[in-house]
């Protein structure tokens, strides 16, 4: 049977448009390229004093998201055996076997060419860092690295931490110690964000043979390492303010939503219930999103007063 097809009452039927759309749509991780978006375009409007240029802003998107969409795409194909052996992904297009891992290849491809070709009209700068983080992402992190140390994510955690950095570059085609801090606060809610989930989904990375922090230290030291990096985060989260690149509004917002993940840190370490692994991760999710919101009102609110 194909693998495009279904069995139905009485023969095969082929899977709807509509599925197949979903599926490759599925590919991309729409979320997480829409918060790696997010990152981008505050990464974008921190580079200057007032609006960015729209054609920046557009090219910008488009192409970052092409790429990060090309790497998820590109890390379906390659985790497919291991996802088939998770609970969390084992109805995945490719694990499942409804998408061809050719056709996936090849979606990938185009979807990395077009980024690559779009931030080109941009800068070279931009374009080669977004395809460094690609690589870093679908290659570095997928086939080596998350089978070989437990530290995978903090050192791969580098590629998807990129993004306020390209949307920098994108804008202006220079590197800026600036940028370099917003990576450096992705960079270190990683950590946290991930292990989090990995507690909650301990025993699926086990079953998979992925070397996992839980996996391989167990939960217990691996609660110690999310509190340690909530606590990182928040004195990394000060340097913004401390460097005079965000302001009082920063301050403030930043240290409400930092103190909040180290709350739910040591809660997660010292008073654990069923479920609170889970809602950690839950809540790193819109700490990031609220973290760069604040950053922006931040910016713009400076840009008003002066
Ligand atoms: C190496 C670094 C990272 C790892 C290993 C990681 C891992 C994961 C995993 C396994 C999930 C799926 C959880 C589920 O079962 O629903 C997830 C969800 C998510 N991640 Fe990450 N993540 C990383 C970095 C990032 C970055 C840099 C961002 C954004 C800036 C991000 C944003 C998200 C979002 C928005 C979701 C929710 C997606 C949904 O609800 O479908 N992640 N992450
Ligand atoms: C160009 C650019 C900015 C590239 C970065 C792209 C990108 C999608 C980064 C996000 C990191 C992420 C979701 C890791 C999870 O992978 P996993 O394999 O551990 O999770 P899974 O088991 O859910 O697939």
């Amino acid at each position: 049977m194909a693998k495009s097809q279904v069995v139905v009452k009485g023969g095969y039927k082929p899977l709807s448009s509509a599925r197949v759309w979903q599926d490759y749509l599925t590919m991309t991780k729409p979320k997480v390229v829409a918060m790696l978006l997010l990152t981008a375009l505050v990464g974008m409007c921190l580079a200057v004093p007032g609006i960015p240029p729209l054609k920046a802003v557009v090219f910008g998107l488009v192409g970052i998201g092409l790429q990060s969409a090309a790497a998820a795409a590109f890390n379906h194909v390659l985790d497919r055996r291991f996802d088939a052996k998770m609970a969390r992904t084992y109805h995945r297009p490719l694990a499942k076997g409804r998408v061809e891992t050719h056709k996936a290849v090849i979606f990938a491809c185009v979807l990395m060419v077009a980024g690559f070709v779009v931030l080109w009209q941009l800068n070279a700068l931009t374009a080669w860092l977004t395809f460094a983080s690609l690589i870093g992402y679908a290659l570095v992190y997928t086939v080596w690295l998350k089978h070989a140390t437990p530290q995978n994510i903090v050192i791969g955690g580098l590629a998807g931490a990129a993004p306020p950095l390209l949307g920098w570059t994108a804008v202006t085609g220079e590197l800026h110690s600036h940028a370099l801090l917003l990576v450096m606060l992705v960079f270190t809610w990683t950590p946290p964000h991930f292990w989090a989930l990995a507690i909650h989904r301990r025993d699926d990375y086990a079953k998979a043979g992925i070397p996992m922090l839980p996996v391989t230290h167990g939960i217990g030291y691996t609660k110690t390492m999310v509190l340690l990096y909530t606590l990182m985060l928040a004195l990394v989260g000060l340097l913004p303010w401390l460097t005079g690149m965000s302001g009082g509004l920063y301050l403030a917002g930043s240290s409400v939503l930092n103190l909040g993940f180290i709350g739910y840190a040591l809660k997660l370490k010292f008073a654990d219930e069923p479920g609170h692994a889970w809602a950690t991760f839950k809540y790193s999710i819109w700490h990031l999103l609220a973290l760069f919101m604040v950053l922006l009102a931040d910016h713009w609110l400076a840009a008003l007063l002066v």
